[in-house]
């Protein structure tokens, strides 16, 4: 059986999102939203409309549609990504921008990523920061590999390291260390909805059983006073309703200008401070 990619798509957008369909042909069909205005009765062969059916099926079954796609984009740039890394979020652009406004008067600046996942973070930064040295560290070697493949894919230097936080760094010290670790709580009830359980857990929730969900923003503040170099600045995502006890996490070590920002939504998602 064959089907005209705009059969195809018309049919599919009975069962998921219209855009998502839309997508799923053109990735089967590799052609671009152009194409398939202007050549909408080009049909999909029997094995392309198999893989669509089973692309649809996966979509509507909950399966996030950049794992499908096999890529998302962040800040303006196509990444690749997989299960083994979260899905980039949009908040987590804000850490970009906070991070660009500090590195303007640091052309060389030592840049950290902890958790890096995808790499977004790390290639962003490094895109944006010529100058800059980019470290990026993860837990999980799977990731990494997603990661330094984007590297290459955007034309960047980064320097990958495996272990936990800071444990691979021996005594380097940055002048900028941004985070998005895994903030939500073991016992949240949204770990089983909306796509999150096709991401790593690893990368969703610290795992401590009855916890709050900062055992990791708790590690990753304690550890950077020996981490950043003199007036360096920590720069960390969080939960929508964590922003006043990051704050106080970072009021307990050595940080001044502590602040919060909100994302477009208006909610406090990043929080940090400077070393004094
Ligand atoms: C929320 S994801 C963030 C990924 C990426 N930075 C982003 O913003 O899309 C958190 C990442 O932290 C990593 N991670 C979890 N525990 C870790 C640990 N103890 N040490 C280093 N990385 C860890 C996970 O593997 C995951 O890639």
């Amino acid at each position: 059986m064959t089907m005209t990619l705009n059969a195809a798509w018309r049919s599919a957008s009975r069962r998921i999102d219209r855009l998502d369909a839309r997508l799923l042909v053109e990735q089967v069909a590799t052609c671009t939203h152009a194409d398939l205005i202007a050549h909408s009765t080009r049909t999909l062969s029997a094995d392309q409309l198999c893989r669509f059916e089973a692309l649809v099926g996966r979509r509507a079954s909950g399966e996030p549609l950049a794992y499908l796609l096999g890529s998302a984009e962040f800040y303006g740039r196509e990444f690749v990504v997989t299960p083994a890394v979260l899905i980039p979020r949009p908040e987590t652009e804000l850490l970009v921008d906070l991070a660009i406004e500090r590195l303007r008067s640091l052309p060389n600046a030592r840049i950290l990523d902890l958790g890096t996942g995808s790499g977004v973070l790390a290639v962003t930064l490094a895109r944006l920061c010529p100058g800059a040295l980019v470290t990026a560290v993860d837990l999980s070697p799977a990731a990494l590999a997603v990661a330094s493949g984007n590297a290459v894919g955007h034309a960047v230097e980064v320097s990958f390291l495996a272990g936990h936080w800071y444990t691979p760094l021996g005594e380097s010290r940055f002048d900028l260390i941004v985070a998005n670790p895994p903030y939500v709580a073991h016992a949240d009830p949204h770990l089983q909805g909306d796509g999150l359980p096709y991401e790593p857990r690893i990368a969703l929730t610290d795992g401590v059983v009855g916890g709050d969900g900062l055992a990791c923003l708790r590690e990753i503040i304690r550890g950077a006073v020996t981490h950043l170099r003199p007036a360096g600045w920590l720069l960390v995502e969080h939960g929508y309703n964590q922003a006043a006890a990051v704050r106080q996490l970072l009021g307990q070590q050595r940080f001044v200008e502590i602040g919060s920002w909100c994302d477009l939504a208006g909610i406090e998602r990043v929080s940090g401070g400077r070393l004094d």
